[in-house]
């Protein structure tokens, strides 16, 4: 593996978040740690994004959302990496065609706040990645009913898991996801930001 890649073995199931993590906060650590538990991942990876192609706002450097995100995690499971920008992509849908080449026989999942559920449709390429990957969608304050009755959750209707299975995602082939009802976390980067935090 290419240096400052992280590592994974052919078959581990690995969460993946995406982010601008601008600051990292808890409300990351607290879905990261459900999806671990639910899903029954050995690891998530932060993907810390150069930048979220739909956000006019350029996010803070690179080298600080990636210390303040490590500094933060005190579970060895959960890896803050800059894979994104390594590889120099952006978009979620070269991403995942990227790491599937480098990671062969590793099962991934994507993993969003219902927020991004809301506009996934938005996303360049959206049906490319739902039907590349499984998707866990982790209850966000304000947007959980918005997310069950978005485009993308009424064209994917068919592929939802019922709560109650979620430790099956993993192993389901693409397209297949799931919304997952967690105590909520209220926090925000751009909350931490106006706070001057
Ligand atoms: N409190 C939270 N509860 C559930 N999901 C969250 C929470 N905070 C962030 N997420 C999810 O984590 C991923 C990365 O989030 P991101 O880095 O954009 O943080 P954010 O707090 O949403 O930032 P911003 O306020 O700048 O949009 C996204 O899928 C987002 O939906
Ligand atoms: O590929 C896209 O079109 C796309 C559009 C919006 C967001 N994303 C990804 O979704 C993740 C969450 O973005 P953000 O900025 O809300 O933290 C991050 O990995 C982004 O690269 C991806």
């Amino acid at each position: 593996m290419r240096t400052g890649f992280p590592l994974a073995r052919p078959g581990q199931r690995i969460g993946l978040l995406g982010g601008s993590f601008d600051p990292a906060h808890q409300g990351h650590v607290q879905i990261s740690k459900a999806a671990l538990r639910r899903l029954r991942l050995d690891r998530v990876w932060w993907l810390v994004s150069p930048g979220n192609p739909l956000k006019a706002r350029g996010p803070s450097p690179l080298d600080r959302r990636l210390q303040v995100a490590r500094a933060l995690i005190h579970d060895p499971r959960i890896v803050v990496t800059d894979l994104e920008a390594r590889l120099g992509l952006r978009m979620t849908a070269d991403t995942l065609a990227a790491l599937d080449r480098l990671y062969p026989g590793v099962r991934f999942v994507w993993l969003m706040g219902s927020d991004n559920m809301a506009q996934f449709h938005h996303w360049d390429r959206w049906r490319r990645i739902a039907a590349q990957v499984p998707i866990a969608v982790l209850a966000r304050p304000g947007t959980r009913l918005s997310a069950r009755q978005s485009v993308a959750a009424t064209v994917l209707r068919p592929a939802r898991l019922p709560e109650t299975r979620a430790a099956e995602l993993p192993f389901r082939a693409a397209p297949a996801w799931v919304l997952l009802n967690l105590p909520m976390s209220p926090l925000s980067s751009t909350g931490l930001r106006e706070a001057g935090a």
